[in-house]
């Protein structure tokens, strides 16, 4: 067809309430049910075939209530990671011939059928899989999965419209090739859209993938992979591969085709794959794309002028929603001695011991569970270490029990010294750190905020005062990607705040915008000359 085509419009997708007597609540009740009956065989998809791979067993569980295992997933071995790695690249020479209207409407399709009959499979999924309640299910596995889906496709269309300017007698354009090779997206357990955005992004550019998902996420991810099917995507251009990936890393990160790497989770795995691809770099036909969002340990920093009721609701909601495991949850805070001692830390202590966490098939509750033994191994043993410190003193929570779930109590600290670990370290569980400074020295504790922690994901500032905000805006401009005004340092919304850190926090390549995108391609320059010169002679040399 010989046209110009303009994609539609991007709308960010309208949040479901799941409020008594809503249809959507009647919906997801009903899949759930049918969800916990299942007991999936969680196989990789490799050439759009389904089959289990071959390395042990791993049972998915539900974390709030470990005894139900949802599915069975196994370790990936080098031979799948081969055979996967081998089926991306047999996919990308029709893949890339594709046109870009034609992929990006599978990707299109995907969204528009996650906004409807899927919504409730993802939700609940997610829900089941990885604990989080119906309102944090649908802000992640169907919202932001379905801004992903079709903001890509807006800002992917912006690029290719980019050309270069041409002098008389000459066209110039650019070919906007997708990679050269295979890009490795690896995705962590907290968010079902951004494991949906990894592999996706790469593939609507004209790239094949390998994607690794987190074991914990294999119930979401395998039917975001049977979603992806259904809105028509062929076989091998995503290939998904299931376990811990070690086996999966050894056989990617020494293939000469690979050509990227598409990660988000902690930034020692982080490290690790750099240093690995460091290692291997003479191997490589082209020098591999890494981009990596990271750790954080987000700050709430509160000016005397602060709204103090607003600032506890941004710190409830912002440290204790999806049991603290996103990687924006606020976990140090800073607050002045006059709002404390005024009501913030008895309205801060009593609100986080009234928040309900429990299995999250029931509406009622504000959370679920950590995901799994291990993160709850490392919550209780940080507890204790900080209740057995000097400088720390427990104001709500600090008690753990895996009887049936995961489950970590929300808990707040409220520490003297700011240089103590629980402001450095990212637990990645309900633990806040408190730290309360007289009002004369903001300043300074500000300055110290700013660069104790080796991160730089997500920080709030809160004042009613505009040149407090002013003054903290521009101190803090290098400690956070994403920097929020009297808000809660989560919840960012594709296409409006464009998401990632730097720092130890990662590349800071903004997914779901332009900027994470561009990492995907790699144009080709083309000059076209219409009247070639027939004399070598230059007019300088004339005599
Ligand atoms: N900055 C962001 O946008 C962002 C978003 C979400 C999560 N996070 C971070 O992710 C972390 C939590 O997620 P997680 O626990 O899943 O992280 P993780 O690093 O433990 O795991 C992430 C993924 O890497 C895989 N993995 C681990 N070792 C591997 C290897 N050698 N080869 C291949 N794959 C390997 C895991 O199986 C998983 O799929 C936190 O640090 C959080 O801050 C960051
Ligand atoms: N984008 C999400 C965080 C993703 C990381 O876990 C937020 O802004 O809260």
């Amino acid at each position: 067809m010989d046209a110009v085509f303009v994609v539609p419009d991007p709308h960010n997708e309208p949040v479901l309430t799941y409020a008594p007597g809503s249809p959507e609540r009647a919906t997801l009740r009903t899949r759930l049910d049918q969800l916990q009956a299942e007991r999936a065989d969680l196989t990789m998809t490799i050439d759009g075939q389904q089959r289990m791979a071959g390395g042990e067993a791993i049972e998915v569980v539900q974390p709030h209530k470990h005894r139900h295992v949802l599915g069975i997933t196994h370790n990936a071995t080098n031979a799948d990671a081969v055979s996967a790695v081998t089926a991306a690249k047999k996919a990308a020479p029709l893949w890339r011939e594709m046109s870009f209207e034609d992929r990006a409407a599978i990707f299109l399709k995907a969204a528009d059928l996650l906004a409807g009959p899927w919504r409730a499979t993802l939700n609940g999924a997610t829900m089941l899989g990885q604990s989080k309640t119906c309102y944090q299910a649908e802000i992640d596995a169907a919202c932001e999965l379905i801004d992903f889906l079709r903001f890509n496709v807006f800002f992917a269309r912006k690029l290719l419209a980019e050309q270069p300017f041409s002098s008389t007698g000459v066209w110039n354009r650019f070919d906007h090739r997708p990679l050269e090779g295979f890009v490795y997206a690896i995705t962590p357990f907290n968010f079902s859209a951004i494991a949906g955005n990894l592999p996706s992004a790469p593939a609507l550019l004209g790239n094949t993938v390998v994607w690794k998902p987190a074991h914990t996420q294999q119930f979401a991810a395998h039917h975001t992979m049977r979603l992806f099917e259904e809105a028509g995507l062929p076989p091998g251009v995503i290939n998904m591969v299931t376990g811990d990936g070690i086996a999966v890393s050894d056989v990617a990160l020494s293939d000469p085709d690979l050509a990227g790497i598409h990660f988000t989770g902690s930034t020692k795995v982080f490290q690790l794959l750099w240093r690995t691809v460091g290692e291997n770099i003479a191997k490589y036909r082209s020098y591999p794309r890494i981009v990596g969002e990271t750790g954080g340990k987000d700050f709430v920093i509160a000016h005397p002028s602060a709204d103090p009721v607003a600032l506890v609701t941004a710190l409830v909601r912002g440290a204790f929603e999806y049991q603290g495991q996103k990687c924006s949850a606020a976990s140090r805070a800073y607050v002045p001695r006059s709002l404390w001692d005024a009501g913030v830390r008895d309205d801060l202590a009593s609100r986080t011991e009234s928040l309900k966490y429990g299995d999250v098939t029931d509406f009622t509750n504000f959370g679920g569970a950590v995901i799994d033994a291990r993160a709850f191994k490392r919550h209780s043993e940080a507890l204790e270490m900080i209740k057995s410190s000097q400088a720390c003193t427990v104001i709500a929570g600090g008690t753990c029990d895996d009887s049936e779930g995961y489950f970590v109590q929300p808990t707040v600290f409220e520490c003297t010294d700011p240089a103590h670990e629980v402001f450095t370290t990212e637990y990645f569980g309900p633990i806040l750190a408190v730290h309360v400074f007289d009002d004369a020295s903001f300043e300074s504790v500000v300055k110290q905020a700013e660069s104790v922690a080796p991160y730089a994901l997500t920080g709030a500032v809160w004042a009613q005062d505009r040149k407090a905000i002013e003054w903290m805006s521009r101190e803090l401009r290098f400690a956070a990607g994403n920097f929020y005004i009297n808000d809660k340092p989560t919840g960012a919304v594709v296409g409006q705040q464009p998401f990632g850190g730097a720092r130890a926090s990662g590349t800071n390549d903004k997914a779901g915008s332009w900027q994470n995108l561009i990492r995907w391609m790699s144009p080709r320059t083309i000059k076209e000359t219409f009247v070639p010169p027939a004399d070598h002679v230059y007019p300088h040399m004339g005599s």
